[in-house]
């Protein structure tokens, strides 16, 4: 087993850890989908095949893939896991005390794969066990209104927690839908005998920064998006707390459009070498970086600069290649959407792609990129591609 740590975006992929999706994502309906954050209804059986291909290509290159929901189960195993979890599972403002106590003594009376199954995939109010007595939330939900909501966006391992040198940040999530994402990665983080020892980066409980937001561009260099997920102050902490820790010498804050399409900074830009990214070309020449520094332990901003110069400054190159996908605007914005710029690198000029993006995959190839090519069509439904899926534990040093 490798001691964890991330030095790069593209270092040999040694560690990774994955959600293959399950029950949850059978819990979207037209109706919820939105606020659950899914743009489509998956086939689930379909997505899971998806999966299981995504995760033996990585085991097919020799990365240990590690699923989060076999981890949650192990985590349960600690008695001080479980107590929390079920204190975590539950919120008594919006089920009321009585259901409040029912769902926590259920949640305490099931073994360890039930328990993970459940905080993952929710529970209905249909699904509650029974109780005596009268109960006018009961009787005014809907029976397939969530007691415990589900949580679908698990798939994207990227965003909730994310490994800096040999430490673990667990990432305050913006959006509900995805609150309740902290409190599990922080248990298995906090009590798994594989991390317990780890130490922590930034806090679970501080201003929101997403890891999809997070790229380390190089050792020292961090970048940040700050969009519709993470948000200045988030940035800004998560800098001082790099600092603090020596895991970076410059953050690059990186403001990006506040919109759907561009959640994260990894829709937009991905590291595919060294020195090269992938790029959505309409942003190409607008995108800009401030520079946060520490100076005598005083934080200093600089900037804004085009982000390519402030970048290639910061990794100490002349130059940080994006590859010419030359596409014309609406192939672009048809491959952003659908991932075509959120690639896993596995090495250095080696990187997991969705198949479906078939114009940006040629001209990364062009280019001298390796490109190892994933079905994702139901696994794309919630907007996350090989990035947005995987959180890298351990990767080589460059
Ligand atoms: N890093 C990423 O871009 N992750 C994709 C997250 C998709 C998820 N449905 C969300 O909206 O948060």
């Amino acid at each position: 087993m490798r001691e964890p740590h991330v030095h790069s975006e593209v270092g040999q992929l040694h560690t990774v850890l994955l959600h293959r999706p399950g029950a949850e994502l059978k819990r979207l309906t037209p109706r919820n989908s939105d606020q659950l954050l899914f743009d489509a209804i998956p086939w689930v059986d379909r997505a899971q095949e998806e999966h299981d291909s995504f995760a033996k290509v990585l085991r097919g290159r020799g990365v240990e893939v590690l699923l989060l929901h076999e981890l949650l189960a192990e985590t349960l195993g600690d008695s001080r896991a479980r107590a929390a979890a079920v204190l975590a599972g539950v919120d008594e403002r919006a089920v009321g005390t009585d259901i409040a106590d029912t769902l926590r003594s259920h949640l305490s009376s099931v073994d360890d794969e039930a328990l993970a199954e459940i905080l993952i995939a929710g529970m209905t109010f249909e699904e509650l066990p029974a109780a005596e007595g009268a109960s006018l939330v009961r009787r005014m939900h809907h029976a397939h209104d969530f007691a415990i909501p589900p949580l679908p966006n698990l798939l994207f391992t990227r965003d909730s927690s994310m490994w800096v040198g040999d430490r673990v940040a667990v990432a305050a999530l913006a959006m509900p839908a995805r609150r309740r994402e902290t409190a599990l990665t922080d248990l298995l983080y906090a009590y798994h005998p594989r991390f317990s020892h780890v130490p922590r980066a930034y806090g679970a409980h501080s201003a929101p920064v997403e890891g999809g937001d997070v790229l380390l561009l190089a050792p020292g260099v961090v970048a940040v998006g700050v969009g519709e997920r993470t948000t200045p102050a988030g940035a800004e902490s998560f800098a001082r707390s790099m600092f603090a820790d020596d895991l970076a010498h410059t953050v690059l804050a990186v403001p990006i459009e506040q919109a759907r399409a561009s959640m994260h900074l990894d829709t937009v830009c991905t590291m595919v070498d060294r020195d090269a990214v992938v790029m959505y070309p309409a942003i190409q020449d607008s995108l800009v970086a401030y520079a946060l520094r520490s100076r005598d332990g005083e934080l200093t901003v600089s900037g804004p600069a085009p982000f390519l110069d402030a970048a290639a400054e910061a990794m100490g190159i002349d130059h940080l290649r994006v590859i010419d996908t030359g596409l014309d605007p609406v192939t672009a914005e048809r491959e952003q959407w659908e991932d075509g710029n959120n690639t896993l690198a596995l090495e250095p000029g080696v990187v997991v792609a969705y198949e479906r993006n078939v114009e940006t995959n040629a001209r990364l190839e062009d280019a001298g990129i390796e490109v190892v090519r994933i079905s994702g069509s139901e696994l794309g439904s919630g907007r996350g591609g090989p990035r947005c899926m995987s959180c890298p534990i351990t990767r080589a040093p460059l």
